[in-house]
C-alpha cells in the first residue's frame, strides 16, 4: 500500500484510477472501489485512488463548505480497508485550482501518473471552472493512452447513495439511514482528552473526544465505543454519548463529544477511541440545575441499556457484536 502526499512522477507501474473526495467512504464509494479493484486485477494495473485535501469546496468557500463526514485519517483508513493499492493525495491549492481540464488530462493523468484505465462517477466535473467532464475526458482518453469507464449511480432504497445524503440524515437524527447508506454505523474518533472534571462528581464519568472538525450531528446518543476495553480493544463496550455544547454548563462551549461507558471504571486519558453512533435519544437540553441535568441522564443510561436488551438483532446486524 502506497500513499502518495503530493502528485509527482510517483507510478512506476501503469495505473487503474478513480478520482473523487470519498468523504465518509460510503456504499457508493464502496462499489466504485470494488469495480476498481477488479479493472486492475484484469488489466495488470495498480488500483490508485486520487483524492483531494483540503476538499475543494473548503478551498473555495470555507465557511460555506458542508461539514465533513470523515477526517484525511478517517477517509484514508476507510479507503486502505478497501484493499487499494495507492492513494494520491492531491494538494488542493490556487495552482491546482488553476489547471486547466487539458493540462490535468496530459500533464497529472498521462505523464506524473501513467494511467492507463480511469473510473469516474456519472456527475464528476475536473479542471479550472469545472469545464472537464466524462464526454472530454473520453474523446482525450485514446492519445492519452487511457480508456474511461462511468461508474452508474448505486441506488438505496430508490435514492442515490451521496455524501450529503448521509449529512442530511444525520442532521435530522436518521442513524438507521446514515448508517445503511455508510454500509456501516457512522462514527467519529479521536483521542480520550481532559474535560472539566464534573463527570465524576456528578456519578456520569464521560471521557471526552478531541473533535477535529465540526461533527454533522447533535443530540445524545446510544452508542458503542471501540479503543476501550482493556483486554481487547477490537471488542466495542456500550455507552451513552452527548454531542453538543453543554448549555447547563457553558454560555458559549463548542461542540464536545463526551462518551459515558456502561459499568466501566479505568482510566482511559490519551486513548484513542472510535465512537460508533447507534441511536439518537434525544436533542440535547439546556437545564435549570445540574441535578436536573443528573436525571435527565439517569434516563437517557436507562434507555440506552433498553435499546441494547430490545434490539440485539438491530445492533448485532450494525457492528457484529452480542
Ligand atoms: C448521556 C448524557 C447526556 C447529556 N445531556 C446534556 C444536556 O442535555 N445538556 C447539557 O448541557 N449537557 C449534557 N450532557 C453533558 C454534561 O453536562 C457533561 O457530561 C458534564 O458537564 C461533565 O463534563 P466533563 O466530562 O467535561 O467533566 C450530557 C452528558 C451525557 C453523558
Ligand atoms: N464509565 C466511564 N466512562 C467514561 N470514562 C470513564 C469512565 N470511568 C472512568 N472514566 C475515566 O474518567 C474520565 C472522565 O471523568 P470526568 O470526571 O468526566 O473527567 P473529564 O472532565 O476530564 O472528562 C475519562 O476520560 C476516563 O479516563
Amino acid at each position: 500500500m502506497h500513499i502518495w502526499r503530493r502528485i509527482s512522477a510517483h507510478a512506476k507501474t501503469p495505473i487503474a484510477l478513480t478520482i473523487g473526495n470519498f468523504d465518509g467512504v460510503h456504499v457508493g464509494h464502496q462499489a466504485m472501489l470494488a469495480r476498481l479493484k477488479d479493472a486492475a486485477h484484469q488489466l495488470g494495473l495498480h488500483a490508485c485512488v486520487m483524492t483531494f485535501e483540503p476538499h475543494p469546496r473548503e478551498f473555495f468557500t470555507p465557511h460555506q463548505a458542508p461539514v465533513r463526514l470523515t477526517g484525511l485519517r478517517e477517509k484514508m483508513n476507510g479507503l486502505i480497508r478497501t484493499g487499494i493499492d495507492c492513494i494520491a493525495i492531491c494538494r488542493f491549492n490556487s495552482d491546482f485550482a488553476r489547471l486547466s481540464p487539458e493540462r490535468f488530462i496530459t500533464h497529472i493523468l498521462n505523464q506524473k501518473l501513467h494511467v492507463r484505465w480511469l473510473l469516474i462517477g456519472d456527475d464528476f466535473r475536473f479542471g479550472a471552472c469545472r469545464a472537464g467532464d466524462s464526454a472530454m475526458l473520453q474523446a482525450r482518453s485514446a492519445e492519452n493512452g487511457f480508456t474511461v469507464e462511468v461508474m452508474p449511480s448505486v441506488l438505496v432504497d430508490n435514492q442515490r447513495v451521496s455524501s450529503s445524503a448521509i449529512r442530511q440524515a444525520l442532521a435530522t437524527g436518521n442513524l438507521d439511514k446514515a448508517g445503511k447508506l455508510l454500509g456501516r454505523p457512522y462514527n467519529i474518533s479521536g483521542r480520550v482528552i481532559d474535560g472539566d472534571k464534573l463527570g465524576r462528581q456528578i456519578g456520569f464519568p464521560t471521557a471526552n473526544i478531541q473533535l477535529r472538525h465540526n461533527p454533522p450531528l447533535r443530540g445524545i446518543f446510544v452508542v458503542s465505543v471501540y479503543g476501550a476495553n482493556p483486554s481487547s480493544p477490537e471488542i466495542p463496550l456500550p455507552g451513552v454519548a452527548s454531542l453538543g455544547v453543554r448549555p447547563t454548563i457553558h454560555a458559549n462551549g463548542k461542540p464536545v463529544l463526551e462518551v459515558h461507558l456502561f459499568d466501566f471504571n479505568n482510566e482511559i486519558y490519551g486513548q484513542r477511541l472510535q465512537v460508533d453512533f447507534l441511536h439518537k435519544l434525544r436533542n440535547e437540553e439546556k437545564y435549570a440545575d445540574i441535578s436536573t441535568l443528573v436525571r435527565q441522564i439517569e434516563k437517557d443510561v436507562a434507555q440506552a441499556k433498553e435499546f441494547f436488551m430490545t434490539a440485539p438483532t438491530h445492533f448485532n446486524r450494525l457492528c457484529g457484536v452480542f
